[in-house]
């Protein structure tokens, strides 16, 4: 698991600066961008900014671990791949702090539990909003899914575009950025890892049965 954070972390510690020192902060960037805080329109924008970059990072106050702690070993012995496909992203990069917007594909072939689909979601979520690099963020989903689940293999690929190249620095719209992060049979099996490339590829039945 990652080192400087690690999955269980909850970096919301006892020197946490307060809503009200928060909402200063935005004052000053608002100062500092040429604006009046004072003027009617911006009165509300920190609280707004504050309770916003709230739902941004949320992802510091839920334990990842805690949430695959439910399980279900009933499955007739499943023990084929599991894949949540084109789970939305939506993070912020720890450079810039602007959103990382894309999909992630997550897998992972069963030992002898499953756990609820959306909790691999779930899990999503939390790494997503905390702030992030897209190779980091890839690898804590596949790694607290390993380290949880002991499943045969695990398999992570996100696809994501960074508002920091497309709306500011080099100014290129419409990059994308690709990571894969594979363990186990994923990693070891070439039939395994292209069954898994298939079965991501094929088209999309979801609508017909939504
Ligand atoms: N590897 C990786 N790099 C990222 C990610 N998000 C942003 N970056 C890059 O982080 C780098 C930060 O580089 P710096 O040179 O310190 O920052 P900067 O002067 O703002 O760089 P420019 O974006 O090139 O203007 C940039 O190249 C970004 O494109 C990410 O998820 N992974
Ligand atoms: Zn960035």
């Amino acid at each position: 698991m990652d080192q400087a954070i690690p999955a269980g972390a909850l970096p919301h510690h006892a020197d946490r600066p307060s809503q009200e020192e928060a909402e200063a902060a935005v004052r000053t960037l608002l100062r500092w961008a040429g604006e009046d805080p004072a003027r009617e329109g911006l009165l509300d924008t920190p609280r707004r900014v504050v309770k916003s970059y709230n739902e941004f990072f949320q992802g510091y106050a839920t334990d990842p671990v805690a949430l695959l702690a439910t399980t279900f070993a009933e499955t007739d012995g499943y023990d084929e791949i599991v894949l949540l496909r084109d789970i939305r992203i939506e993070s912020h990069c720890e450079h810039h702090m602007v959103p990382i917007i894309g999909k992630c594909h997550v897998a992972y072939l069963p030992r002898r539990r499953v756990v609820g689909i959306s909790k691999l979601a779930r899990l999503v979520e939390v790494y997503a909003r905390r702030l992030q690099i897209q190779e980091r963020l890839t690898a804590q989903i596949a790694n607290t899914l390993n380290e949880v689940l002991e499943p045969h293999g695990v398999a992570v690929i996100i696809e994501a575009g960074h508002q920091c190249m497309s709306t500011r620095g080099v100014h290129k719209p419409g990059v994308s950025m690709v990571t894969s992060r594979m363990l186990g049979a994923f990693r070891d099996n070439p039939t395994t890892r292209s069954e898994l490339l298939s079965m991501i590829n094929h088209s999309s039945a979801v609508s017909a049965f939504e």
